[in-house]
């Protein structure tokens, strides 16, 4: 295999369960070694997709390759080597954190050592511990583990950190890290844009089972980039008409009041059209802060959704 060419290619994917078209046409280019983030709202098809992939499912149109392979011909040629952590971790209450990682090391040639990926994980106290006794977070990190134990070249990880408190997504975000630089290519499901803005290397962004949106977030929030935001403060006094000049000018989209400042946006050229035409009164705003584009203003653009009403709505 050409050692440029991508780990994973999918082209024109499409997967219905009856009536319903969970992924319509799905197309992706994913790199070694990258983290690729897929980012969507609430049943968009992430899951379907990674499930297709990783040949746990059949499609109905398209193609996959993964490491050179069709999982959907012959799913066992990429078991050993694709390592995959699906949304609830199917394990029997009572297996012990060690015992369960022993037991998913024995189905593979070629596993990590059970006790390495416990310390590794931070789970080393745990090993003795029933999994239903681990906390949120310590199942999460089990669950990672068992992705990893077969030592894969690929980690397919669905929604990684749900759940878990605000330092316990930090460690697994490092944890990740700390995974793909040993080399392995990570394939990462998640609706939480800190999280792919974060980790992700380039990220997809799926609505209604399409691609709407593909490449690395920094290059997602500049692209179509051309509004501008930003808050200021008023001098105490200021007459309230120059606000209405304000928003007459040309630059200027809106102007609201946020609290005690008052927030702009317009084009490219808002901010010193404005600064410019208080100046022309003899005022001086106290404060003004740009607002910047984030990887969620991308999102809303492109689905229409607001990322954590999706969460909240499901
Ligand atoms: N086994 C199934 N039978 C019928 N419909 C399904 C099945 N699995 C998923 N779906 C539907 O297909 C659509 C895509 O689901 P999928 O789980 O792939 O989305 P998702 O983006 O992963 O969403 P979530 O973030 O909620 O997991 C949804 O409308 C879902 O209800």
């Amino acid at each position: 295999m050409n050692p440029d060419a991508p780990v994973i290619q999918i082209t024109h994917l499409r997967k219905t369960y009856g009536e319903k078209v969970a992924v319509a046409d799905v197309s992706l280019a994913i790199q070694r070694g990258e983290i690729f983030g897929i980012l969507g709202p609430n049943g968009a098809g992430k899951t379907t997709t990674v499930e297709l992939l990783a040949g746990l499912r059949q499609a109905d149109g398209g193609t996959v390759r993964i490491l050179g392979t069709d999982p959907q011909a012959d799913p066992a040629a990429v078991r050993h080597r694709v390592g995959v952590q699906l949304q609830e971790s199917r394990l029997p209450p009572k297996i012990r954190a060690r015992e369960a990682l022993e037991l998913y090391a024995s189905f593979y040639p070629d596993p990590k050592d059970p006790g390495e990926l416990l310390d590794m994980l931070g789970l080393t106290e745990k090993a003795e511990t029933a999994f239903k006794d681990l906390s949120g977070g310590q199942q999460q990190r089990l669950s990672i583990a068992l992705a990893l134990v077969g030592n894969p070249e690929i980690a397919i990880l669905d929604e990684l950190t749900t759940g878990l408190d605000p330092q316990a997504r930090r460690d697994t975000w490092s944890l990740i890290e700390h995974v793909r630089d040993s080399g392995v290519t990570i394939v990462l499901v998640t609706h939480f844009m800190d999280e792919a803005e974060r980790l992700a290397d380039r990220l997809a962004i799926i609505d209604a089972g399409r691609v709407v949106a593909e490449g690395a977030p920094a290059d997602l929030v500049a692209a179509g980039d051309d509004r501008r935001t930003f808050r200021m403060r008023l001098p105490e006094g200021a007459p309230a008409e120059l606000l209405t000049r304000v928003s007459e000018l040309p630059d200027v989209d809106t102007v609201s009041r946020v609290g005690a400042e008052h927030e702009v946006t317009g084009g490219p050229r808002v901010l010193p059209a404005v600064v410019l035409a208080l100046a022309r009164q003899d005022v001086v705003p106290d404060e003004i802060r740009t607002i910047s584009r984030t990887l969620e203003d991308v999102f809303v653009d492109v689905t229409g959704a607001r990322p954590e009403l999706t969460e909240v709505l499901t």
